[in-house]
């Protein structure tokens, strides 16, 4: 029988800084099959906070269960193959786009996560306007439009993301190349025969939030509202 749990539900989640105070508290939500979340908020409000929380990156008090079992059911590094954070800033990985995606690959192949096609990522990329030489080229030498399409493709093709969490995926790119990036993850995600099942996109852009989303939660430091339509200046 399938099971009626989410695929991601939130509660209460809590995140404080180092020194102790909160940057936000009582963040509660779910994410179900075909959802594209958008995630608005003023700068510094906590959103890569709440991604990264998401993907068990960054300590948080609260709940979080993926087809309802805690990460430390799945293993943590298991975890984060299903529910996988894509930084804003790939270019800080050492090596080349190359040798990260061969080592995730050798990681997933090892634990049998299934097929890791190293080819789909490479094809993703071409088709965001990516020359193939620069999967061999270091990270700190590429731009940031160019890390960002590889970190996203480089997602892509291990095929293992049930749900993706984006941090701002295009903010490097110019239009034309972000609606080709736009369109490649909206039909991942309403492609039944595909992995991918939903994204929680953070965006500033009110125009992009709804080109892509169906879904609009704003956070604040009290908690998260969903919203009929993107709020304004988010
Ligand atoms: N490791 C850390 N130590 C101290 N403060 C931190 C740390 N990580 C994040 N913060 C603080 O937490 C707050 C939220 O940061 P975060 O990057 O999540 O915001 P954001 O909403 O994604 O911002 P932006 O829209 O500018 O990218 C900020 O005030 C940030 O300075």
């Amino acid at each position: 029988m399938p099971s009626c749990d989410p695929l991601l539900s939130v509660k209460n989640l809590v995140c404080s800084r180092p020194e102790g105070d909160p940057i936000f508290s009582n963040v509660s939500f779910v994410v179900n099959e075909g959802d594209i979340c958008v995630l608005r908020a003023r700068s510094g409000a906590g959103k890569t906070t709440l991604l990264k929380c998401l993907a068990h990156l960054n300590l948080y008090q609260g709940t979080v269960e993926y087809r309802g079992k805690q990460p430390k059911s799945y293993g943590v590094p298991i975890y984060r193959t299903h529910v996988q954070y894509i930084p804003q800033r790939p270019s800080l990985l050492p090596s080349t786009p190359r040798d990260f995606l061969e080592t995730l690959s050798e990681f997933h192949a090892r634990r049998k996560q299934g097929h890791v096609d190293l080819q789909h990522a490479v094809d993703v990329a071409s088709a965001w306007g990516v020359d193939e030489e620069l999967w061999d080229r270091a990270w700190n030498t590429l731009s940031g439009g160019e890390a960002q399409r590889l970190a996203l493709a480089i997602g892509f093709g291990l095929h293992s993301a049930e749900i993706l969490l984006l941090d701002e995926p295009t903010s490097a790119l110019d239009l034309d190349t972000s609606a080709k990036v736009e369109d490649t993850l909206i039909e991942e995600v309403k492609n039944p025969d595909t992995m991918l099942k939903a994204i929680v996109w953070i965006t500033h852009s009110e125009e992009q939030a709804l080109r892509v989303g169906n879904r609009f939660l704003h956070l604040s430091a009290s908690g998260i509202d969903e919203e009929a339509t993107p709020t304004n200046g988010a």
